[in-house]
């Protein structure tokens, strides 16, 4: 072991939070390491918001053109994967190559080191052979990894996390896939659009169970129609390969399948990583932050490790908290009551802040406007394709939304205008007096504000 150096940061993990941390506390002159033990830039850009929307996308168009028939004449469609499975390597992950990512961080002036690191001490972390002191901390930004369930016979098989199903070069010609949150929906509706035979196994009563129910039927009746075999309130007892997978059912039910995918969420490894030597739970599922994502005396958490929610963005916000309070430039502090999140299906399901249930559940005096995408002007224009809905939660007594669900094409994009009524607390009578363009989507948001008045 060689002397240890003194630095002012360290960055664990450089993913989508870290990155973000290390390179900019770097460009402001800061002396950072920045390590990490598989591919800079994390799981987003190489196993998956990325390569996943390419997917989507893509079964997207093939989707659309089988509209054709019956909106604007004949169509016929081939579906082919290798232009997807090319994109992805060749142009979004460099076939899983991280040095143009490494090159931004080194070329903002941080030193990067490959490895796996360990905390060691108060502002003291380990990469291999080398230590490191870190005068201003630490900031963690480990992200989280697959949740394999303790299923029977299923360790040992080469069962497929999202990992390899974004690299797949070739498609299988059958998938089973284990939980339908949003990495089980996501891949199997795209996976269906290219002829693969998906059959979901859900364990509680619906998809996309931490968002509104009628999410969960808006995705199940989306799926379905994609061929998708969709059962929900079923748990694998018995998993087996024998060259192709048999999932035994706790009903008895045997599903056969040429590949397994595990998709039943994510979880933070926090036992490995040294987190004692710096007075924090090792044992917990998620690193605890105060509002400036401080975690301890001179150690910040950002990103999935922190448990706010495991999306992107998120990690980004966090990871601008982060920096401005290592920097001292003071700012606005963390604030989850409007966090957005989009299930890429088709059609997206965008959604911000409470759902209706979690509204009620604060006790809050609740009231809801509900409007299906097809009773809108745009909605009868746009179909086929304009299954969906709009639902706003808003809290009467202050008279503002806290909570809000755009289903229906452009869903993700549509989230935004009630993303800025949560956060800014815009009043619910501002809104009613907005006016909304004829004939969008968004429109309809202006018809499920009057309930609300
Ligand atoms: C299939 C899929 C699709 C997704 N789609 C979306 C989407 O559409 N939109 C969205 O907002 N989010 C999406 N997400 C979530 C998004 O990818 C994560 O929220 C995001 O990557 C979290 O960033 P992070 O920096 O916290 O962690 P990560 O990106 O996981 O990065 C953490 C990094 O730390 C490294 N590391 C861990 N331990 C150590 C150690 N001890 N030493 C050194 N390095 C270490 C890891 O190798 C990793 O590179 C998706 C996730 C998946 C799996
Ligand atoms: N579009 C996006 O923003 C996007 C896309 C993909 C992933 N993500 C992020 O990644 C996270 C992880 O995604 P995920 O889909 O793996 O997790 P998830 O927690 O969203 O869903 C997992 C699902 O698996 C089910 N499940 C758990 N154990 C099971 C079992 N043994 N049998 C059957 N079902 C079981 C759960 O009931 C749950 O519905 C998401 O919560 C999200 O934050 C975001």
């Amino acid at each position: 072991m060689v002397e240890a150096r003194q630095v002012d940061v360290v960055v664990v993990g450089l993913g989508v939070g870290g990155e973000e941390v290390a390179g900019r506390l770097a460009a402001a002159g800061l002396k950072v390491i920045g390590a990490e033990n598989r591919l800079v830039g994390g799981e987003c850009p190489y196993w998956g918001c990325i390569p996943t929307k390419i997917m989507v996308r893509a079964g997207n168009a093939l989707a659309e053109a089988r509209r054709i028939p019956g909106l604007a004449g004949k169509s016929t469609v081939e579906a082919d994967w290798t232009p997807v499975a090319r994109k992805i390597r060749d142009q979004a992950t460099d076939n899983w190559n991280d040095k143009v990512a490494v090159d931004r961080f080194t070329g903002k002036g941080g030193t990067f080191v490959r490895g796996t690191a360990t905390i060691t001490g108060p502002g003291r972390v380990r990469v291999g052979d080398e230590e490191f002191v870190a005068s201003r901390g630490v900031v963690v930004a480990t992200g989280t990894t697959a949740v394999i369930p303790k299923i029977e016979g299923l360790s040992g098989t080469p069962y497929w996390t999202n990992r390899e199903a974004v690299e797949a070069a070739t498609l299988p010609e059958s998938m089973l896939v284990l939980g339908g949150g949003a990495i089980g929906c996501e891949l199997a509706q795209a996976y269906a659009r290219f002829g693969v035979q998906v059959t979901v196994i859900e364990g509680s009563p619906r998809l996309l169970a931490m968002e509104e129910p009628e999410s969960g039927e808006v995705a199940q009746a989306a799926l379905t129609a994609d061929g998708v075999r969709v059962l929900t309130g079923v748990h694998a007892q018995k998993v087996a390969h024998d060259g192709a997978f048999q999932v035994t059912l706790d009903d008895g039910t045997v599903l056969t399948g040429e590949k397994l995918l595990v998709a039943t969420g994510r979880a933070a490894r926090l036992g490995q990583l040294g987190l004692e030597n710096a007075g924090l739970d090792p044992s917990a599922r998620f690193i605890t932050t105060d509002e400036w994502m401080r975690a301890g005396d001179k150690i910040w958490a950002v990103g999935d490790v922190t448990g706010h929610g495991a999306f992107t963005h998120m990690a980004m916000y966090e990871a601008d908290i982060a920096v401005r309070d290592i920097l001292g430039q003071g700012g606005p502090v963390a604030d989850y009551r409007a966090l957005p999140r989009v299930t890429f299906l088709d059609p997206e399901i965008g959604a911000v802040g409470m759902t209706e249930k979690q509204a009620r559940d604060a006790g809050l005096n609740v009231r809801v406007g509900y409007v299906p995408l097809n009773q809108t002007s745009r909605g009868f224009i746009h179909g086929p394709g304009n299954e969906g809905f709009l639902k706003l939660v808003a809290d009467h007594d202050r008279g503002v939304l806290v909570g809000g669900t755009t289903a229906g094409q452009s869903g993700g994009e549509m989230i935004g205008a009630v993303a800025v009524a949560v956060h800014a607390e815009v009043p619910v009578s501002t809104l009613l007096s907005q006016i909304w363009a004829y004939p969008t989507f968004h429109r309809g948001l202006g018809e499920a504000l009057k309930p609300l008045a």
